[in-house]
């Protein structure tokens, strides 16, 4: 395959709510006239983010239940695998997919070097896609605590090939500056962009060629041979979900979100969720990380569309009993089943 142009592969990282779905949004509204293969992978059991991803429903592999550095590792190189397959229409495909790039979305919780590792000890994979970068978004708001807290936000910085500080619009410049210091300090050549809700150029992020391997072996020089099931995540971070099929009721569950961050908002690292609201025909995406969130009316529930509210949280410590309790009591009970 050396003559023949490998595909250009981006991996988007970066710690919970740091802006990722932001980036990729921007990346398939923008006008560049290339056609992009979407790979999602989530934490949780239900795929939030699928929703959140602007009309482009078809291009979009989802892969959820579990983090994309462990245990849906070989779903990766599966649904890869399965691509190149769709479209140079080998393996009995006939292809029936075209794509100029691949860029797969990490979970927040996902470490990259398991990730980066499949392009280059896979055989097949190394000789149909190339790395083109690692392109990490830090939340300029949060990126202290997480990067105090987590393993895995550190490494997301230590692998970048690119940073997107984003949200800047939420700190001063002085905070900023001691952020991008500290990043420096973890990864000295690293490009670093400022961004608000992670607008950039694309010709700083796209076909840049900013892989080098030889830097992610300086941050981990066994990173190539590790077994990427050998690392551990922190046991105490765990993802649940509330889920509703009947209506929830805005005033109680208001009052019941403004008690969980004000109880737990430390301990809440991202929770999101498409809810169905009395009284109202369109759906609510509700969405935050720790003390922050917002709620915006999204498009109207199709009639054939089972009105089902479910809210994925992650976070450390959490009883989700309790949570679940809590969230029960805010479903409307006029309907009777
Ligand atoms: N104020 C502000 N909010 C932002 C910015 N960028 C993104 N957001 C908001 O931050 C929240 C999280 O953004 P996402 O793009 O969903 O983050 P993510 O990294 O995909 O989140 P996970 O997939 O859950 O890890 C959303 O409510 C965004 O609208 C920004 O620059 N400024």
């Amino acid at each position: 395959m050396d003559n023949v142009e490998r595909i250009p592969v981006t991996i988007l990282t970066g710690f919970l709510g740091s802006g990722k779905t932001t980036l990729l949004n921007h990346l398939l509204t923008a006008d560049h006239g290339e056609r992009i293969a979407v790979i999602v992978n989530e934490f949780g059991e239900v795929g939030i983010d699928n929703q959140l991803v602007v009309g482009a429903e078809e291009e979009i592999f989802e892969m959820n239940n579990g983090c994309i550095c462990c245990t849906v590792r070989g779903d990766l190189i599966r649904v890869l695998t399965d691509l190149i397959a769709a479209k140079f229409g080998t393996n009995g495909r006939k292809g029936e997919v075209d794509f100029d790039r691949v860029v797969i979305e990490t979970t927040g919780l996902a470490e990259p070097a398991p990730v980066i590792q499949s392009f280059f000890v896979d055989e097949a994979i190394a000789m149909f896609y190339q790395m083109d970068s690692v392109i990490t978004l830090v939340d300029a708001k949060h990126a202290n605590q997480q990067l105090d807290q987590t393993h895995e936000a550190q490494e997301q910085v230590a692998f970048a090939d690119i940073i997107l500080l984003n949200k800047i619009d939420l700190v001063n410049n002085k905070e900023v500056q001691a952020l991008e210091k500290r990043i420096r300090l973890m990864n000295p050549s690293v490009k670093i962009f400022r961004t608000k809700n992670a607008q950039i150029d694309l010709e700083h992020i796209l076909s840049i060629h900013a892989f080098e391997l030889d830097k992610k072996l300086e941050v981990d020089p066994g990173f190539l041979t590790e077994d990427p099931n050998d690392h551990e995540h922190d046991d105490h971070v765990t993802s649940f979900v509330l889920r509703a099929n009947r209506p929830l009721h805005l005033e109680k569950l208001e009052k019941l979100v403004n008690h969980w961050i004000r109880d737990f908002g430390t301990d809440m690292y991202r929770y999101k969720g498409i809810l169905n609201i009395q009284g109202t025909e369109r759906k609510v995406i509700f969405q935050g990380i720790h003390m922050l969130f917002a709620s915006t009316m999204d498009r109207k529930w199709k009639d054939n569309e089972e009105r089902i509210s479910e809210i994925v949280i992650i976070g450390k410590d959490l009883d989700q009993e309790q949570f679940e309790t809590q969230f029960t009591e805010c479903v409307e009970e006029t309907l009777s089943n």
